[in-house]
């Protein structure tokens, strides 16, 4: 299958995800028009550079550029003021200029970090996304969400910053870890739970195992699609685009709480989701029935469903409420957190109640 073509319409900011086996040579050749000096100069996560460096090089000098790399190691502490530091200290360096655009090669870790970068380098220069991991091309490649993490929680400095193209190579996942496969799996899950219940019946059908060949540049292409909607209606997140975090206000508070290095992102977000499901039967807002088939998939996928099955605790519910007080999606004080009416069918639930939220979560813990 040669590279599918998925647009993210931002008017003067629209850009192309580029998706498919070879979207990396495909994509390679138009980099020249954002690198007016001829150089290519590349954030690289090690890993993944280390597995396919050789390819991207290539793939650059045959369109007429010359790379300059600055290798990083990949997770969540690569997402820091430390990280920030070295990497616009390295673009300063090499004298980088705002027309030109800082190339970021890896997972959504190096991604955020990488577009903080080019959002402040200069007020801002240009940023293209080639995400290697599939959980950055389903998901945090696309959208413009950039930032970091501090002691305080995850992501709260940053900036939106939109990527000019996005080249999404479905031969570099070869060499992603299975963990890291199933914590991508996990955003695809939270698509089809948001707001496409075809989607979760066909993934329930098939699970991530089948995601291998074309069935797999399909499921990227139309995770990217449903974002892209998304994002297109409400860039900065002022309404609709809050539907992206469901499960989230959990998983960031995990992420804040676990033990460093232990959890990943998609991991977080899998029992996130089924905490968000299961709240909202809570609140009697969605049948039981749906929650169950939410859980029973997630667990089914090798992802945790449950606190108990989480990396990285023990998990204090106290905590962890407190964590998701400093939620971005918060207003006046009250907790917002994203619930569900059914499969499909996300809400923005304003105004959640905090000691009810700690209860839910000691239950939770101890089932
Ligand atoms: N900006 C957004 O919209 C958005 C959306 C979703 C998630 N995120 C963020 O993304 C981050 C998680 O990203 P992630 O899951 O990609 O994790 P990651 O960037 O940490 O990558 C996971 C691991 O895979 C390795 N790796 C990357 N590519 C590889 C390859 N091709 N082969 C072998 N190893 C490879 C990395 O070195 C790392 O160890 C979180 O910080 C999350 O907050 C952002
Ligand atoms: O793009 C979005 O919007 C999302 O919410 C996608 C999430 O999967 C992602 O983890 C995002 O980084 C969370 O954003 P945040 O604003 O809650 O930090
Ligand atoms: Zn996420």
């Amino acid at each position: 299958m040669s590279a599918l073509t998925v647009p993210v319409a931002l008017g003067a900011r629209s850009y192309d995800v580029l998706i498919g086996p070879d979207a990396l040579e495909t994509g390679a050749a138009r980099l020249p028009q954002y690198c007016p000096r001829g150089r290519a100069l590349i954030a690289a996560d090690r890993a993944a550079f280390a597995a396919h460096g050789e390819r991207l090089i290539s793939a650059v000098r045959a369109a007429g550029l010359t790379p300059l790399v600055h290798e990083i190691e990949g997770g969540e502490r690569a997402k820091s003021w430390a990280g920030l530091d070295a990497l616009t200290g390295w673009m300063l360096d090499q004298g980088m200029e705002r027309g030109e655009a800082l190339i970021a090669f890896g997972g959504g870790t190096l991604g955020d970090l990488a577009g903080f970068a080019a959002a402040v380098m200069k007020r801002g220069c240009g940023f293209i996304q080639i995400p290697t991991t599939l959980l950055a091309q389903v998901d945090s490649s696309v959208g413009g969400k950039t930032g970091i993490n501090t002691p305080q929680g995850k992501n709260l400095i940053g900036a939106f910053h939109q990527p000019a193209l996005v080249i999404a190579d479905t031969r570099v996942l070869d060499t992603l870890p299975e963990r890291e496969i199933r914590a991508g799996y996990a955003e695809i899950i939270k698509a089809g739970l948001i707001a496409d219940a075809p989607l979760f019946e066909r993934l329930e059908a098939l699970g991530p195992k089948a995601l291998q060949g074309d069935a797999l540049v399909r499921a990227i292409a139309d995770a990217v699609a449903f974002k892209a909607r998304i994002v297109a209606e409400d860039e900065t997140e002022r309404g609709v685009r809050a539907l992206l975090n469901l499960g989230h206000t959990f998983a960031h508070a995990f992420e804040a709480e676990a033990r460093p290095g232990a959890l990943v992102h998609g991991e977080a977000v899998a029992a996130g989701l089924v905490l968000a499901f299961r709240y909202s039967v809570r609140r009697g807002l969605c049948p039981q029935a749906d929650a169950d088939r939410a859980e029973a998939h997630i667990a089914a996928a090798g992802l945790p469903a449950r606190i108990a099955d989480l990396p990285g605790g023990p998990y204090e519910p106290a905590r962890l409420t407190a964590r998701m007080g400093s939620d971005k999606k918060n207003t006046g004080g009250a907790i917002t957190l994203v619930l569900a009416r059914a499969i499909g069918e996300a809400m923005i639930a304003p105004g959640a109640d905090a000691a009810d939220l700690t209860a839910f979560l000691q239950e939770e813990t101890d089932r």
